[in-house]
């Protein structure tokens, strides 16, 4: 699976990979930009170096993470990588939604395969992050190199992407895809919030039972906690999201009773955002949770 690399950009100690791939699963080209750490790049290092994907939110392409939430001083740090998807397939003959609103179409993917037309063909979103995509980077990078793209991975996300991480790590969770997942200001609970009921809605059809399948309130229910794993989860308190969209304590409550009852730490910011101020300032928690989580430290 070959990748085609648009820029190659000096950044702290490491580079910022621009690259472009034609997706099976998608049936488009898409983007994605991976952070190489300065520990790559190092003569004498040859420790093996995982991987962090960032899932990012609503509207985003991979350049707004790669801009704003200054991941590549945290990864020279511990020495991991970074991977920054996009959110949805774009360009050609896709479609984007009948309202021509930013919460759902292009740029608001949701990390789900449809299965609705005419979503279906391209928005296979949840096939290409969780396999796909962690594939063909190994491939690419495989002559030699030291990172690993695939087993000792983390998996984190913002909003619509921190969604997306939590719904991944839980339905992997049995099979150990995920070492470590955080996310900052999730939708939690998408059955239940505007956001999340006309994503599943379009993408996934009326019947709501096949809605469950993703969501984190349902699948902390089913998925049994193997021991002692946590989940790391920021939310601010001024974020205009949070009444009607993220919710957080929705997984906390369905969390009562369960493996994960006390392993969720959602952790309340006062006077925080929902913005890129917001995440950024937390970037550096939410690293050393995965570094530790990752066996660096
Ligand atoms: N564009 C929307 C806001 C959507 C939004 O806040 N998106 C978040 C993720 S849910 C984001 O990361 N936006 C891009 C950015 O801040 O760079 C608006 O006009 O209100």
């Amino acid at each position: 699976m070959s990748f085609k690399v648009s820029e190659d950009v000096a950044v702290c100690g490491g580079r910022l990979l621009k690259l472009s791939h034609f997706s099976q699963v998608i049936g488009t080209i898409m983007n994605v930009n991976v952070y190489l750490p300065k520990q790559y790049y190092s003569q004498t290092d040859n420790k093996v170096i995982p991987a962090v994907y960032y899932l990012s939110g609503l509207t985003c392409s991979p350049q707004n993470a790669s801009e704003k939430a200054f991941w590549p001083f945290q990864a020279d740090k511990y020495g991991f990588a970074v991977v920054f998807p996009d959110t949805s397939p774009r360009g050609g003959d896709v479609p984007g939604d009948p309202e021509g609103s930013w919460d759902f179409g292009v740029g608001a993917g949701f990390y789900v395969n449809a299965t609705q037309k005419p979503y279906d063909k391209h928005y296979q979103m949840y096939d290409y992050i969780h396999k796909e995509l962690p594939t063909s980077l190994d491939e690419y990078f495989s002559n030699g190199s030291r990172l690993d793209f695939v087993d000792n991975v983390a998996i984190t996300g913002h909003s619509m992407g921190g969604f997306g991480a939590l719904a991944g790590f839980l339905k992997n969770y049995d099979a150990n895809r995920y070492k470590s997942c955080s996310a900052f200001a999730p939708i939690v609970n998408p059955i239940k919030v505007p956001w999340g009921r006309k994503a599943f809605g379009g993408y996934l059809g009326a019947d709501e039972e096949a809605w469950k399948g993703y969501d984190p309130s349902e699948l902390v229910k089913k998925v049994s906690n193997r021991g002692n794993d946590r989940i790391l989860i920021h939310q601010g308190t001024k974020d205009p999201f949070l009444e009607s969209n993220l919710k957080p304590e929705l997984l906390l409550e369905a969390s009562k009773g369960t493996s994960w009852e006390g392993k969720i730490d959602l952790k309340l910011v006062d006077g925080f955002d929902h913005s890129y101020y917001f995440v950024s300032s937390f970037v550096p928690e939410h690293a050393a949770f995965h570094a530790k989580n990752l066996g660096l430290i």
